[in-house]
Protein backbone atom coordinates (compact mmCIF):
# COMPACT_ATOMS: atom_id res chain seq x y z
CA UNK A 1 0.00 0.00 0.00
CA UNK A 2 1.42 3.54 -0.60
CA UNK A 3 1.70 5.82 2.19
CA UNK A 4 -1.14 8.84 1.10
CA UNK A 5 -1.36 10.11 5.16
CA UNK A 6 1.53 12.36 5.60
CA UNK A 7 -0.85 14.95 5.91
CA UNK A 8 -3.06 13.25 7.71
CA UNK A 9 -3.96 14.80 11.40
CA UNK A 10 -0.96 14.40 13.64
CA UNK A 11 -0.32 11.81 15.89
CA UNK A 12 2.13 14.32 18.08
CA UNK A 13 3.24 17.62 17.78
CA UNK A 14 6.05 19.06 19.14
CA UNK A 15 6.74 22.28 19.61
CA UNK A 16 9.59 24.44 20.30
CA UNK A 17 10.99 22.05 23.00
CA UNK A 18 14.78 23.43 24.31
CA UNK A 19 16.78 20.88 26.97
CA UNK A 20 19.92 21.80 28.83
CA UNK A 21 22.25 19.97 30.53
CA UNK A 22 23.81 22.95 33.07
CA UNK A 23 25.05 25.26 30.48
CA UNK A 24 25.11 22.77 27.09
CA UNK A 25 22.01 23.11 25.05
CA UNK A 26 21.49 19.71 23.93
CA UNK A 27 17.97 20.60 21.91
CA UNK A 28 17.00 24.19 20.87
CA UNK A 29 13.00 24.90 19.67
CA UNK A 30 12.42 21.52 18.16
CA UNK A 31 9.38 21.37 15.94
CA UNK A 32 8.75 18.02 15.21
CA UNK A 33 5.28 16.58 14.11
CA UNK A 34 4.51 12.48 14.03
CA UNK A 35 2.13 11.55 11.54
CA UNK A 36 -0.03 8.29 11.73
CA UNK A 37 1.35 6.08 9.14
CA UNK A 38 4.59 7.40 8.83
CA UNK A 39 8.23 7.14 9.12
CA UNK A 40 10.30 9.98 10.63
CA UNK A 41 14.07 9.91 10.21
CA UNK A 42 16.12 11.60 12.60
CA UNK A 43 19.51 12.19 11.05
CA UNK A 44 22.42 14.16 12.74
CA UNK A 45 26.02 13.52 14.13
CA UNK A 46 27.22 11.91 17.02
CA UNK A 47 26.29 14.58 19.96
CA UNK A 48 24.03 15.91 17.82
CA UNK A 49 20.54 15.99 20.07
CA UNK A 50 18.86 12.69 18.14
CA UNK A 51 18.67 10.81 21.65
CA UNK A 52 17.81 13.99 23.83
CA UNK A 53 15.15 14.51 21.74
CA UNK A 54 13.58 11.09 21.42
CA UNK A 55 14.02 11.19 25.39
CA UNK A 56 11.84 13.99 25.66
CA UNK A 57 8.96 12.35 23.61
CA UNK A 58 9.18 9.53 25.53
CA UNK A 59 9.33 10.95 28.81
CA UNK A 60 12.72 10.47 30.09
CA UNK A 61 13.27 14.44 30.61
CA UNK A 62 11.35 17.09 30.49
CA UNK A 63 11.75 20.01 28.11
CA UNK A 64 12.62 22.62 30.10
CA UNK A 65 10.76 24.86 27.44
CA UNK A 66 8.19 24.08 24.58
CA UNK A 67 4.93 22.15 24.53
CA UNK A 68 3.62 18.90 23.35
CA UNK A 69 0.10 18.36 21.93
CA UNK A 70 -1.22 15.01 21.21
CA UNK A 71 -5.34 14.80 20.71
CA UNK A 72 -5.42 18.19 20.40
CA UNK A 73 -4.47 18.95 23.82
CA UNK A 74 -1.04 20.10 25.56
CA UNK A 75 0.38 17.06 26.99
CA UNK A 76 2.95 16.21 29.66
CA UNK A 77 5.10 13.11 28.75
CA UNK A 78 7.27 12.70 32.06
CA UNK A 79 7.62 10.38 33.42
CA UNK A 80 7.85 7.16 30.61
CA UNK A 81 4.83 5.54 32.40
CA UNK A 82 2.59 8.83 30.75
CA UNK A 83 4.14 8.28 27.10
CA UNK A 84 3.12 5.12 27.45
CA UNK A 85 -0.28 5.79 28.72
CA UNK A 86 -0.30 8.03 25.56
CA UNK A 87 0.54 5.52 23.09
CA UNK A 88 4.13 6.12 23.07
CA UNK A 89 6.59 3.27 22.75
CA UNK A 90 10.60 3.36 23.04
CA UNK A 91 13.02 0.55 21.32
CA UNK A 92 15.83 1.38 22.66
CA UNK A 93 19.85 0.24 21.86
CA UNK A 94 20.69 -1.05 25.38
CA UNK A 95 17.64 -3.18 25.07
CA UNK A 96 15.43 -3.20 28.32
CA UNK A 97 14.76 -6.98 29.12
CA UNK A 98 15.52 -9.16 31.97
CA UNK A 99 17.75 -11.87 31.04
CA UNK A 100 17.14 -14.75 33.24
CA UNK A 101 13.22 -14.88 32.13
CA UNK A 102 11.90 -15.88 29.32
CA UNK A 103 10.13 -13.75 25.86
CA UNK A 104 6.60 -14.59 27.55
CA UNK A 105 7.67 -13.34 30.87
CA UNK A 106 9.52 -10.19 30.00
CA UNK A 107 6.49 -9.39 27.99
CA UNK A 108 4.01 -10.17 30.99
CA UNK A 109 5.97 -7.76 32.90
CA UNK A 110 5.56 -5.21 30.57
CA UNK A 111 2.30 -5.38 29.28
CA UNK A 112 -0.25 -7.38 32.09
CA UNK A 113 -0.68 -5.36 35.34
CA UNK A 114 -0.65 -8.62 37.39
CA UNK A 115 0.85 -12.33 38.10
CA UNK A 116 -2.56 -13.82 37.13
CA UNK A 117 -3.05 -12.99 33.36
CA UNK A 118 -3.75 -15.09 31.30
CA UNK A 119 -0.39 -17.02 29.66
CA UNK A 120 -2.57 -18.85 26.70
CA UNK A 121 -3.79 -16.08 25.33
CA UNK A 122 -0.72 -13.87 25.85
CA UNK A 123 1.15 -16.65 24.06
CA UNK A 124 -1.00 -16.63 21.22
CA UNK A 125 -1.06 -12.69 20.78
CA UNK A 126 2.79 -12.74 20.99
CA UNK A 127 2.51 -15.57 18.10
CA UNK A 128 0.48 -13.58 16.22
CA UNK A 129 1.93 -10.78 16.28
CA UNK A 130 5.38 -12.15 15.15
CA UNK A 131 3.93 -13.97 12.11
CA UNK A 132 1.87 -10.74 11.29
CA UNK A 133 5.31 -8.15 11.40
CA UNK A 134 8.01 -11.21 10.38
CA UNK A 135 9.33 -10.34 14.55
CA UNK A 136 10.54 -14.14 14.72
CA UNK A 137 11.07 -14.82 18.65
CA UNK A 138 9.99 -17.97 20.38
CA UNK A 139 8.17 -16.95 23.58
CA UNK A 140 9.70 -19.72 25.77
CA UNK A 141 13.36 -19.14 25.02
CA UNK A 142 15.36 -17.39 27.95
CA UNK A 143 16.67 -14.39 27.23
CA UNK A 144 20.01 -14.86 27.62
CA UNK A 145 19.81 -17.54 25.32
CA UNK A 146 18.83 -14.71 22.66
CA UNK A 147 21.03 -12.68 20.27
CA UNK A 148 20.82 -9.28 19.72
CA UNK A 149 18.43 -9.34 16.67
CA UNK A 150 16.28 -11.81 18.63
CA UNK A 151 16.37 -8.97 21.47
CA UNK A 152 15.35 -6.49 19.74
CA UNK A 153 12.69 -8.40 18.20
CA UNK A 154 11.13 -9.39 21.35
CA UNK A 155 11.54 -5.62 22.29
CA UNK A 156 9.46 -4.37 19.73
CA UNK A 157 6.56 -7.40 20.24
CA UNK A 158 6.33 -6.09 23.64
CA UNK A 159 5.95 -2.23 22.58
CA UNK A 160 3.45 -3.45 20.08
CA UNK A 161 1.15 -5.30 22.48
CA UNK A 162 1.50 -2.86 25.09
CA UNK A 163 -2.22 -1.10 25.30
CA UNK A 164 -2.73 1.86 22.87
CA UNK A 165 0.95 1.94 21.33
CA UNK A 166 0.27 3.99 18.11
CA UNK A 167 3.87 5.98 18.23
CA UNK A 168 7.28 4.01 18.27
CA UNK A 169 10.64 5.41 18.61
CA UNK A 170 13.43 3.51 17.26
CA UNK A 171 17.07 4.50 18.65
CA UNK A 172 19.74 3.28 15.96
CA UNK A 173 17.97 -0.24 15.58
CA UNK A 174 19.92 -1.55 12.70
CA UNK A 175 23.53 -0.74 14.61
CA UNK A 176 23.12 -3.92 16.36
CA UNK A 177 22.04 -6.33 13.24
CA UNK A 178 23.69 -8.46 10.37
CA UNK A 179 22.57 -7.05 7.06
CA UNK A 180 19.91 -10.22 6.20
CA UNK A 181 18.00 -8.99 9.52
CA UNK A 182 18.43 -4.85 8.26
CA UNK A 183 16.16 -6.07 5.36
CA UNK A 184 13.90 -7.41 7.15
CA UNK A 185 13.85 -4.87 9.71
CA UNK A 186 13.04 -2.31 7.04
CA UNK A 187 10.13 -4.92 5.75
CA UNK A 188 8.85 -4.67 9.51
CA UNK A 189 8.89 -0.74 9.21
CA UNK A 190 6.70 -0.75 6.23
CA UNK A 191 4.00 -2.93 7.88
CA UNK A 192 3.74 -0.56 10.50
CA UNK A 193 3.38 1.95 8.36
CA UNK A 194 0.95 0.39 6.17
CA UNK A 195 -0.97 -0.14 9.94
CA UNK A 196 -0.67 3.23 10.57
CA UNK A 197 1.52 3.45 12.93
CA UNK A 198 3.88 7.00 13.73
CA UNK A 199 7.60 5.79 13.31
CA UNK A 200 10.66 7.76 14.61
CA UNK A 201 13.86 6.26 13.45
CA UNK A 202 16.99 7.46 14.41
CA UNK A 203 19.79 6.59 12.41
CA UNK A 204 23.06 6.94 10.63
CA UNK A 205 22.49 5.04 7.75
CA UNK A 206 21.69 7.30 4.68
CA UNK A 207 20.89 4.37 2.62
CA UNK A 208 18.25 3.30 5.49
CA UNK A 209 16.57 6.63 5.17
CA UNK A 210 16.90 6.74 1.03
CA UNK A 211 14.99 3.66 1.36
CA UNK A 212 12.15 3.71 3.60
CA UNK A 213 11.67 7.31 4.95
CA UNK A 214 8.71 9.59 4.57
CA UNK A 215 9.95 12.26 6.04
CA UNK A 216 13.27 13.47 7.70
CA UNK A 217 14.76 16.05 9.90
CA UNK A 218 18.74 17.02 10.28
CA UNK A 219 19.64 17.83 13.90
CA UNK A 220 22.82 19.93 14.09
CA UNK A 221 23.82 20.82 17.42
CA UNK A 222 20.69 20.73 19.03
CA UNK A 223 18.68 22.61 15.98
CA UNK A 224 16.75 20.71 13.39
CA UNK A 225 18.34 22.31 10.90
CA UNK A 226 16.96 20.55 7.65
CA UNK A 227 13.56 18.73 6.99
CA UNK A 228 12.48 17.21 3.83
CA UNK A 229 9.60 14.96 2.50
CA UNK A 230 9.71 11.95 -0.21
CA UNK A 231 7.44 13.51 -2.24
CA UNK A 232 9.59 16.89 -2.79
CA UNK A 233 12.81 14.04 -3.24
CA UNK A 234 14.92 12.96 -0.38
CA UNK A 235 18.86 13.26 -1.68
CA UNK A 236 21.83 11.30 0.08
CA UNK A 237 24.21 14.22 -1.06
CA UNK A 238 21.50 17.24 0.48
CA UNK A 239 21.61 14.66 3.87
CA UNK A 240 24.84 14.30 4.27
CA UNK A 241 25.60 18.42 3.92
CA UNK A 242 23.04 19.18 6.00
CA UNK A 243 24.58 17.15 8.87
CA UNK A 244 27.87 18.03 7.92
CA UNK A 245 27.53 22.01 7.75
CA UNK A 246 30.71 23.10 6.24
CA UNK A 247 32.94 19.91 6.91
CA UNK A 248 33.51 17.62 3.84
CA UNK A 249 33.41 13.95 3.47
CA UNK A 250 36.56 12.34 2.63
CA UNK A 251 36.81 9.30 1.17
CA UNK A 252 38.59 5.99 2.94
CA UNK A 253 42.12 5.54 0.33
CA UNK A 254 43.86 2.96 1.03
CA UNK A 255 47.52 1.97 -0.70
CA UNK A 256 48.00 -0.94 -2.34
CA UNK A 257 49.44 -3.97 -0.59
CA UNK A 258 53.16 -3.59 0.00
CA UNK A 259 54.70 -7.03 -0.63
CA UNK A 260 57.48 -6.44 2.51
CA UNK A 261 55.19 -5.71 5.03
CA UNK A 262 53.65 -9.11 4.92
CA UNK A 263 56.91 -11.34 6.13
CA UNK A 264 56.75 -10.83 10.28
CA UNK A 265 53.85 -12.65 12.17
CA UNK A 266 52.72 -10.24 15.59
CA UNK A 267 50.54 -13.16 16.68
CA UNK A 268 49.98 -17.15 16.00
CA UNK A 269 46.96 -19.50 16.91
CA UNK A 270 47.77 -22.71 16.40
CA UNK A 271 45.69 -26.20 16.44
CA UNK A 272 43.53 -24.21 18.58
CA UNK A 273 39.86 -24.59 20.31
CA UNK A 274 37.81 -22.12 22.04
CA UNK A 275 34.70 -23.13 24.71
CA UNK A 276 31.72 -20.97 25.26
CA UNK A 277 30.58 -19.52 28.29
CA UNK A 278 28.88 -22.79 29.42
CA UNK A 279 31.55 -24.95 28.16
CA UNK A 280 29.78 -25.68 24.13
CA UNK A 281 32.51 -26.10 21.75
CA UNK A 282 32.40 -22.56 19.71
CA UNK A 283 35.26 -23.01 17.16
CA UNK A 284 37.84 -25.95 16.61
CA UNK A 285 40.51 -26.67 14.39
CA UNK A 286 41.68 -22.74 14.51
CA UNK A 287 44.82 -21.43 12.89
CA UNK A 288 45.27 -18.52 12.32
CA UNK A 289 48.30 -16.11 11.16
CA UNK A 290 48.48 -12.31 11.53
CA UNK A 291 51.66 -10.59 10.16
CA UNK A 292 52.46 -7.24 11.40
CA UNK A 293 51.27 -4.45 9.29
CA UNK A 294 48.22 -6.01 7.94
CA UNK A 295 44.49 -5.82 8.48
CA UNK A 296 42.90 -8.87 8.80
CA UNK A 297 38.66 -8.68 8.54
CA UNK A 298 36.76 -11.46 10.07
CA UNK A 299 33.37 -11.59 8.57
CA UNK A 300 30.16 -13.73 10.07
CA UNK A 301 26.54 -13.61 11.17
CA UNK A 302 26.65 -12.56 15.26
CA UNK A 303 27.00 -15.26 17.56
CA UNK A 304 29.57 -17.13 15.35
CA UNK A 305 32.13 -17.22 18.08
CA UNK A 306 33.95 -14.03 17.12
CA UNK A 307 33.27 -12.65 20.95
CA UNK A 308 34.95 -15.86 22.27
CA UNK A 309 37.96 -15.44 19.45
CA UNK A 310 38.33 -11.80 20.32
CA UNK A 311 38.68 -12.58 23.97
CA UNK A 312 41.52 -14.99 23.40
CA UNK A 313 43.48 -13.01 21.22
CA UNK A 314 43.19 -10.51 24.05
CA UNK A 315 44.31 -13.04 26.50
CA UNK A 316 40.36 -12.77 28.22
CA UNK A 317 40.03 -16.57 27.30
CA UNK A 318 42.11 -19.52 27.68
CA UNK A 319 42.06 -21.49 24.46
CA UNK A 320 40.82 -25.09 25.37
CA UNK A 321 43.19 -26.59 23.04
CA UNK A 322 46.30 -25.71 21.45
CA UNK A 323 48.44 -22.57 21.42
CA UNK A 324 48.86 -18.57 21.19
CA UNK A 325 51.69 -16.73 20.32
CA UNK A 326 53.05 -13.13 20.38
CA UNK A 327 56.26 -12.51 18.34
CA UNK A 328 56.98 -15.86 18.52
CA UNK A 329 56.63 -16.24 22.10
CA UNK A 330 53.67 -18.52 23.49
CA UNK A 331 51.59 -17.08 25.59
CA UNK A 332 48.99 -17.83 28.94
CA UNK A 333 45.45 -16.53 28.93
CA UNK A 334 46.23 -13.08 30.96
CA UNK A 335 45.12 -9.82 30.09
CA UNK A 336 47.82 -7.94 31.48
CA UNK A 337 50.55 -9.89 29.48
CA UNK A 338 48.67 -9.52 26.48
CA UNK A 339 48.23 -5.69 27.38
CA UNK A 340 52.22 -5.88 28.31
CA UNK A 341 52.68 -7.06 24.98
CA UNK A 342 51.44 -4.31 23.15
CA UNK A 343 47.82 -5.63 22.88
CA UNK A 344 45.03 -3.26 22.70
CA UNK A 345 41.27 -4.70 22.52
CA UNK A 346 38.11 -2.88 21.71
CA UNK A 347 34.80 -4.80 22.51
CA UNK A 348 32.33 -5.48 20.52
CA UNK A 349 30.44 -3.94 23.56
CA UNK A 350 32.11 -1.51 25.33
CA UNK A 351 28.92 0.49 26.89
CA UNK A 352 28.69 -2.66 28.86
CA UNK A 353 32.13 -3.97 28.99
CA UNK A 354 34.74 -1.02 29.43
CA UNK A 355 32.96 2.29 30.63
CA UNK A 356 32.25 2.70 33.93
CA UNK A 357 29.71 5.36 34.25
CA UNK A 358 30.98 7.47 36.58
CA UNK A 359 34.31 7.34 35.86
CA UNK A 360 35.30 11.06 33.06
CA UNK A 361 37.20 10.35 30.27
CA UNK A 362 40.49 10.80 31.94
CA UNK A 363 40.09 8.13 34.51
CA UNK A 364 39.19 5.60 31.92
CA UNK A 365 42.27 6.95 30.05
CA UNK A 366 44.21 5.54 33.15
CA UNK A 367 42.66 2.88 33.12
CA UNK A 368 43.70 1.37 29.72
CA UNK A 369 45.18 4.17 27.52
CA UNK A 370 48.03 6.36 28.69
CA UNK A 371 50.75 4.73 30.28
CA UNK A 372 51.56 6.38 33.65
CA UNK A 373 54.71 7.66 34.87
CA UNK A 374 54.67 7.11 39.16
CA UNK A 375 54.25 9.97 40.74
CA UNK A 376 54.62 9.44 44.84
CA UNK A 377 51.83 7.15 45.63
CA UNK A 378 49.19 9.09 42.98
CA UNK A 379 47.89 9.62 39.19
CA UNK A 380 49.87 12.82 37.81
CA UNK A 381 46.48 14.01 36.15
CA UNK A 382 47.99 17.40 34.69
CA UNK A 383 50.34 15.09 32.69
CA UNK A 384 47.14 12.42 31.94
CA UNK A 385 45.35 15.96 30.61
CA UNK A 386 48.17 16.85 28.72
CA UNK A 387 49.10 13.69 27.03
CA UNK A 388 45.20 13.39 25.92
CA UNK A 389 44.77 17.07 24.86
CA UNK A 390 48.45 16.17 22.51
CA UNK A 391 46.98 13.00 21.50
CA UNK A 392 46.36 13.20 17.35
CA UNK A 393 44.36 10.24 17.90
CA UNK A 394 41.59 12.49 20.47
CA UNK A 395 41.87 15.37 17.76
CA UNK A 396 41.01 12.96 15.19
CA UNK A 397 37.98 11.63 16.68
CA UNK A 398 36.98 14.89 18.37
CA UNK A 399 37.11 13.85 21.58
CA UNK A 400 34.70 15.56 23.89
CA UNK A 401 36.52 17.36 26.90
CA UNK A 402 38.45 14.69 29.32
CA UNK A 403 36.91 16.02 32.35
CA UNK A 404 33.59 14.79 30.94
CA UNK A 405 31.70 11.37 33.09
CA UNK A 406 31.21 9.06 30.96
CA UNK A 407 27.67 8.65 31.54
CA UNK A 408 26.93 12.42 30.06
CA UNK A 409 28.47 11.46 26.92
CA UNK A 410 26.18 10.40 23.73
CA UNK A 411 26.10 7.00 22.51
CA UNK A 412 28.33 7.65 19.33
CA UNK A 413 30.79 9.55 22.03
CA UNK A 414 31.51 6.64 24.19
CA UNK A 415 32.84 4.68 21.21
CA UNK A 416 34.93 7.77 20.57
CA UNK A 417 36.08 7.51 23.65
CA UNK A 418 37.09 3.66 23.85
CA UNK A 419 38.51 3.60 20.32
CA UNK A 420 41.07 6.55 21.27
CA UNK A 421 42.01 4.88 24.28
CA UNK A 422 42.86 1.88 22.19
CA UNK A 423 45.04 3.76 19.62
CA UNK A 424 46.85 5.88 22.03
CA UNK A 425 48.64 3.20 23.52
CA UNK A 426 49.62 2.89 19.85
CA UNK A 427 49.50 -1.02 20.09
CA UNK A 428 51.21 -3.09 18.30
CA UNK A 429 48.29 -5.44 18.29
CA UNK A 430 44.84 -4.10 17.43
CA UNK A 431 42.02 -6.28 18.14
CA UNK A 432 39.02 -4.13 17.46
CA UNK A 433 35.53 -5.43 16.86
CA UNK A 434 32.53 -2.94 15.38
CA UNK A 435 34.40 0.32 15.46
CA UNK A 436 31.87 2.21 13.62
CA UNK A 437 28.87 0.97 15.46
CA UNK A 438 27.20 3.93 16.08
CA UNK A 439 29.17 6.37 14.88
CA UNK A 440 28.00 9.12 12.49
CA UNK A 441 29.26 9.06 8.58
CA UNK A 442 32.49 11.82 8.89
CA UNK A 443 33.68 9.91 12.33
CA UNK A 444 33.42 6.63 10.72
CA UNK A 445 35.99 7.42 7.82
CA UNK A 446 37.96 8.98 10.16
CA UNK A 447 38.46 5.98 12.14
CA UNK A 448 38.44 3.95 9.15
CA UNK A 449 41.38 5.83 7.43
CA UNK A 450 43.08 5.77 10.70
CA UNK A 451 42.90 1.96 11.19
CA UNK A 452 44.55 1.86 7.73
CA UNK A 453 47.12 4.61 8.56
CA UNK A 454 48.20 2.42 12.25
CA UNK A 455 48.80 -0.49 9.89
CA UNK A 456 51.13 1.21 7.73
CA UNK A 457 52.74 2.75 10.33
CA UNK A 458 53.39 -1.26 11.41
CA UNK A 459 50.28 -2.60 13.04
CA UNK A 460 48.88 -5.55 13.22
CA UNK A 461 45.07 -5.37 13.35
CA UNK A 462 42.21 -7.85 13.42
CA UNK A 463 39.09 -5.99 12.47
CA UNK A 464 35.22 -7.74 13.67
CA UNK A 465 32.83 -6.12 11.70
CA UNK A 466 29.19 -7.25 9.81
CA UNK A 467 29.91 -4.22 7.23
CA UNK A 468 31.18 -6.34 4.88
CA UNK A 469 31.42 -3.09 2.62
CA UNK A 470 33.97 -2.01 5.50
CA UNK A 471 35.95 -5.21 5.49
CA UNK A 472 36.43 -5.16 1.84
CA UNK A 473 37.59 -1.45 1.92
CA UNK A 474 40.16 -1.90 5.19
CA UNK A 475 41.50 -5.45 5.24
CA UNK A 476 44.69 -6.75 3.26
CA UNK A 477 42.90 -10.42 4.14
CA UNK A 478 39.62 -11.92 4.65
CA UNK A 479 38.69 -14.50 6.94
CA UNK A 480 34.71 -16.01 7.41
CA UNK A 481 33.57 -17.59 10.90
CA UNK A 482 31.37 -19.95 9.37
CA UNK A 483 30.09 -23.90 10.90
CA UNK A 484 31.92 -23.41 13.86
CA UNK A 485 35.80 -23.04 12.25
CA UNK A 486 37.52 -19.89 10.82
CA UNK A 487 38.39 -20.52 7.19
CA UNK A 488 40.29 -18.63 4.44
CA UNK A 489 42.21 -16.46 4.61
CA UNK A 490 40.98 -14.51 1.03
CA UNK A 491 42.19 -11.91 -0.58
CA UNK A 492 39.82 -8.94 -0.86
CA UNK A 493 40.95 -8.74 -4.72
CA UNK A 494 40.18 -12.21 -5.50
CA UNK A 495 36.82 -12.60 -4.07
CA UNK A 496 33.54 -10.22 -3.49
CA UNK A 497 30.79 -9.49 -0.76
CA UNK A 498 28.64 -12.36 -2.86
CA UNK A 499 31.03 -14.78 -2.34
CA UNK A 500 32.27 -13.88 1.67
CA UNK A 501 28.51 -13.68 2.37
CA UNK A 502 27.88 -17.21 0.82
CA UNK A 503 30.26 -18.81 3.10
CA UNK A 504 29.29 -16.78 6.46
CA UNK A 505 26.10 -19.14 5.25
CA UNK A 506 27.24 -21.99 4.33
CA UNK A 507 31.31 -22.32 5.65
CA UNK A 508 33.97 -23.54 3.19
CA UNK A 509 31.55 -26.05 1.42
CA UNK A 510 30.42 -23.12 -0.66
N1 LIG B 1 22.59 13.23 30.93
C1 LIG B 1 23.36 14.13 30.32
N2 LIG B 1 24.10 15.03 31.00
C2 LIG B 1 24.88 15.95 30.40
N3 LIG B 1 25.00 16.05 29.06
C3 LIG B 1 24.31 15.20 28.30
C4 LIG B 1 23.46 14.19 28.88
N4 LIG B 1 22.90 13.48 27.87
C5 LIG B 1 23.38 14.00 26.72
N5 LIG B 1 24.21 15.04 26.98
C6 LIG B 1 24.90 15.88 25.97
O1 LIG B 1 23.92 16.42 25.11
C7 LIG B 1 24.40 16.43 23.75
C8 LIG B 1 23.43 15.65 22.89
O2 LIG B 1 23.53 14.27 23.21
P1 LIG B 1 22.63 13.15 22.54
O3 LIG B 1 22.88 11.87 23.27
O4 LIG B 1 21.23 13.63 22.47
O5 LIG B 1 23.27 13.10 21.07
P2 LIG B 1 22.97 12.11 19.87
O6 LIG B 1 22.66 12.96 18.69
O7 LIG B 1 21.95 11.11 20.26
O8 LIG B 1 24.39 11.44 19.64
P3 LIG B 1 24.85 9.94 19.20
O9 LIG B 1 24.70 9.85 17.72
O10 LIG B 1 26.31 9.92 19.57
O11 LIG B 1 24.04 8.95 19.98
C9 LIG B 1 25.79 15.84 23.79
O12 LIG B 1 26.70 16.90 23.85
C10 LIG B 1 25.81 15.04 25.07
O13 LIG B 1 27.11 14.94 25.59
Amino acid sequence: MKNDNVHAPYLLKAVALTKRFGSLVANRNIDLEVNPGTIHAILGENGAGKSTLMKMLYGVYEPDEGEVFMDGERVSLHPPTKARARGIGMVFQDFRVVPALTVLDNIALAVESGWRFNRKKLRQRIVDTSAKYGLAVDPDAYVWQLDLGQRQRLEIVKVLLAPGTRIIIFDEPTSVLVPQEVEAFLKMLDLLRQDGYGILLITHKINEVLACADRVSVLRSGQITYTANREEGLAGDALIAAMMGDKTLKPVVKPSADGDRKSEVALQITNGTISGDHGESVLGDLRLTLPKGQIIGVAGISGSGQRELAEVLFGLRKLTTGQISIGGKEMQANAKAFMDAGVSFVSEDPIKESVIPGFTIMEHMVLDGIRLKPKGAGIDWKEVKGELDGSEEAKALALADGNRRADTLSGGNVQRMVLSRALIRKPEILIVSYPSRGLDIGTTRTIQQHLIELAEQGTAIILFSEDLDELFKLSDQLVVLSGKRLIGPYLPSETDVTEIGYRMLKGESA
